[in-house]
């Protein structure tokens, strides 16, 4: 058997080095195939059902590099164009039925890339006909998952119904909003979708609460802190954009955003500032050490390699500091849908 995981097209040996700690975490071992490019990557091992307990052990909402997963017993290839249905049922039910019975539903996925989009009506198209072929129950546990990787070949899975990410295949659908002054705006938002519950938004996103937003500029996180009806100090020596600045909640601080701190605590530190990894986390720490806020967002940009290891690096830069500090806290890290060569960093102090 083996565990399919998808991530970002170009952060396969990220991926791949992820799914062997995590595994391994849980006593489960196995060796990654992985090809640069290809939007996912296959964790083989021998013991299917020490697999299939693995993934409904692992804590989803920990994972960085993991967009989607399931598991499957390999990919089917030479899928026939008049009836791809009866192999992927075969191999369903030879793979499964002795673990488990039924499905609550039938998941379309596709990698994304280009050539996987393109797959998408035919995979809605196949995996109608094999829904009606698989044993549907609505109170089942799990759901069976379909992912084609062209018109002859694909996956058939399963994957726990409580281990999904928020969007099929992590692709965060939301609409940018027009009066937005940059595109960055949706990395906060889906940030946000991503680590906070939507029934805690209302308290730990509320009216009048105190922002810091370091990297402001031109003011696409900025936006969505006064979207809430919080009060931002915008940290750049960069121009932010004059309509975000009319509202009159918006302070603009022209200085050093390693070098600033905020006169009293705040509620939200955010930070998308483009330097050295372990400068932020640095900073970061700093500022949990002095609880200058209560819960951070922030980007870390990846160098080119050992990017997975930077990542490590910098969480146990924060936790180390954080520890020594006798601080309570929970930190989380996930390569965002709309992050690039990044990953977004979540502290909460409690
Ligand atoms: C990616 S942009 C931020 C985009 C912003 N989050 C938005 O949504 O519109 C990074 C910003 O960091 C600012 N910056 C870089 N180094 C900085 C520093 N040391 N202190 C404050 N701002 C800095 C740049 O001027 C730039 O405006």
């Amino acid at each position: 058997m083996e565990l399919v995981a998808l991530c970002r097209t170009g952060f396969e040996k990220e991926l791949a080095a992820e799914l062997v700690d995590v595994t391994a975490t849980h006593g489960v071992h196995g060796y990654p195939k992985a090809r640069d490019g290809q939007g996912y990557v296959q964790f083989v091992v021998d013991d299917g059902a020490e697999l299939l307990r693995c993934i409904n052990a692992v804590v989803f909402d920990e994972l960085v590099f993991v967009r989607d997963w399931f598991v499957s017993a390999g990919a089917i290839s030479g899928l026939p164009a008049d009836d791809r249905v009866s192999p992927l049922q075969n191999q369903f039910k030879a793979a499964f039925s002795g673990h488990i019975q039924e499905v609550a539903d039938l998941l379309f996925l596709n990698v994304d890339s280009n050539e996987g989009k393109a797959l998408s009506k035919l995979t809605r198209g196949v995996g109608s006909h094999l829904k009606r072929q698989l044993p549907l129950a609505k109170g089942s546990d799990w759901l069976g998952v379909l992912l084609l990787l062209s018109g002859s070949e694909g996956f058939i899975g399963v994957c726990p119904r409580r281990q999904r990410p928020r969007w099929a295949g992590g692709v965060a659908r939301l609409k940018f909003p027009r009066e937005a002054p940059s595109r960055a705006t949706l990395k906060l938002e889906e940030a946000w979708h991503h680590f906070i519950p939507a029934s805690e938004w209302d308290t730990r996103l509320a009216p009048s609460m105190k922002a810091v937003d370091l990297g402001a500029a031109p003011g696409g996180w900025t936006w969505q802190l006064v979207a809430r009806s919080m009060f931002v100090d915008a940290v750049d020596n960069g121009p932010m954009a004059p309509t975000l600045m009319e509202g009159g909640q918006v302070t603009h601080r022209q200085v050093d955003g390693f070098a600033y701190h905020p006169p009293k605590p705040v509620d939200w530190l955010v930070c998308d500032i483009a330097d050295k990894p372990a400068r932020v986390a640095d900073m970061i720490a700093s500022w949990a050490e002095n609880s200058w806020f209560r819960e951070a967002v922030f980007n870390l940009k990846l160098p080119m390699k050992q990017r997975y290891k930077e990542v490590l690096r910098c969480r146990e830069q924060i936790e180390l500091r954080l520890l020594a500090a006798g601080r309570d806290y929970r930190l989380r890290f996930k390569q965002l849908y709309h992050d690039r060569e990044e990953v977004t960093g979540h502290l909460e102090l409690r």
